[in-house]
């Protein structure tokens, strides 16, 4: 690929001149070049972690990454960072609030026919070290591997809950809810897979890229036997300086093969209580957390954000942040929404850690980039863990007054299916 070529030859040149600063913490290296470069397939050739993935929904952008120069565990050092240094961290947040963000060693941007790399060196590390990783990473760096449909034997295994306990854990919310301590809760359950051979990570991605159309893509390999992926319908917000788009996706009906019936469905979700309470909860815990922060606040109307096997209401928000850069604030005070948490934040945080039988871990976190002008992330619903030759997939529901805990189970049920209906051979 001459795209690659080109890049490595670059590459070469700059360690060949490079002189470890004693001045600066870290080199930075950027570079465009015209191609297209198939990421996923690239990454499915690289050896170095972490690796990270990010296919955004509404536009041809796609990132990957490889290598970590430096890592964060907190957004105000995250924050501080990107603003001294000019330059862009990938990674996010777990359900539970923990920070992931990264400095990678190589960020690929991919827009229409222009890539755009970053490239880092760490001053501060032993040069012989540094250059031996690079020189690895260099080696492999020409290399992709052909996408390839799934081979693999896979097996149900188990549902963490079963469906009597699931709509058990449901009939508690509700109770909760009666007794006015609670007013929303997500809750969601894990179905686990197992497979004959290890299922590849970006196999698996690429064929969920084909088939959910209109969804953030996204995958985060801590190392070779673990990955987080999946493909999102919902935002948390994207940032260009102090405009903020941000949305409540909440409020779930069907799709089926028949079209009349879909159609019904959308009329119906656009004028159903329920889903309309249950959407409404997300923007109002949306436009509470971002008050203090924010000049000016717009909320669009009810609109359908169809997906393969369900369709959703979804409300756009837009607002202006009172300063320039604030990710630390969007992140902090968004997430988690109400859209994967509940009302109280806190209280329906700690009943789905009392509940459920297992760890959201990356599962309704939130994944992206952020820079000094430019900040964009998904919440990482429509996930599972890929772990050897397990598989585990998470989806949940809001339950609100009115939730009936039968049709709560089928939503998530068919919301797992937009993954799982990948898992048999083509
Ligand atoms: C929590 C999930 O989805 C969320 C819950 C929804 C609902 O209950 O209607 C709809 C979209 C998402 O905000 C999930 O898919 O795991
Ligand atoms: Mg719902």
């Amino acid at each position: 690929m001459d795209t690659l070529q080109q890049i490595k030859r670059d590459l070469i040149s700059i360690i060949k001149c490079h002189r470890p600063s004693r001045k600066e913490k870290i080199s930075i290296f950027r570079f465009q070049v015209t191609g297209y470069l198939e990421l996923l397939s690239w990454l499915k050739a690289q050896d170095l972690y972490p690796q990270f993935y990010l296919n955004f929904r509404d536009n041809d952008k796609k990132l990957a990454s490889i290598g970590t120069v430096l890592s964060f565990s907190a957004l105000n050092e995250a924050q501080q960072f990107i603003l001294s240094n000019k330059v862009s961290l990938v990674g996010g947040m777990k359900f539970n609030n923990n920070v992931m963000f990264f400095l990678p060693r190589l960020l690929l941007e991919q827009t229409k026919d222009s890539l755009c790399i970053q490239f880092v060196i760490n001053n501060e590390i032993n040069w012989l070290d540094e250059k031996k990783e690079i020189l690895e990473l260099l080696d492999s760096l020409t290399l992709t591997k052909p996408i390839q449909d799934i081979k693999q034997t896979i097996q149900l295994q188990t549902k963490k809950a079963s469906q009597q306990e699931w709509e058990s854990w449901v009939e508690d919310v509700l109770r909760e809810i009666k007794k006015g301590i609670l007013t929303k809760v997500v809750l969601s359950n894990e179905t686990n897979f197992v497979t004959d051979s290890p299922l590849d990570d970006k196999d698996f991605l690429a064929k969920s890229e084909k088939y959910n159309k209109d969804c953030y893509h996204f995958l985060l390999a801590e190392n070779k036997h673990c990955t987080f992926l999946g493909s999102s319908p919902e935002r948390l917000y994207q940032r260009n300086g102090q405009s903020l788009v941000t949305e409540a996706v909440a409020g779930t009906a069907v799709i089926t093969d028949n079209e009349k019936q879909n159609k019904q469905q959308a009329t119906w979700l656009l004028n159903d209580e329920k889903n309309g309470y249950e959407n409404w909860l997300v923007v109002k815990d949306i436009k509470q957390n971002l008050f203090p922060h924010i000049e000016e606040i717009n909320i669009q109307d009810k609109e359908i954000k169809r997906l393969r096997q369900v369709q959703h209401l979804k409300r756009r928000i837009t607002a202006r942040l009172k300063c320039g850069y604030l990710d630390q604030i969007c992140l902090e005070s968004i997430h988690p929404t109400a859209a994967v948490a509940g009302v109280p934040k806190k209280e329906s945080k700690s009943f789905i850690q009392q509940v459920e039988t297992f760890s959201r871990e990356w599962y309704a976190g939130t994944l992206g980039i952020m820079a000094e002008d430019y900040a964009e992330f998904t919440v990482t619903i429509r996930s599972a863990f890929i772990e050897d030759n397990n598989i585990r997939i998470l989806a949940g529901a809001g339950i609100v007054e009115g939730s009936v805990p039968l049709l709560e189970w089928e939503e998530i049920e068919r919301k797992a299916l937009g993954l799982i209906s990948l898992l048999h051979k083509e």
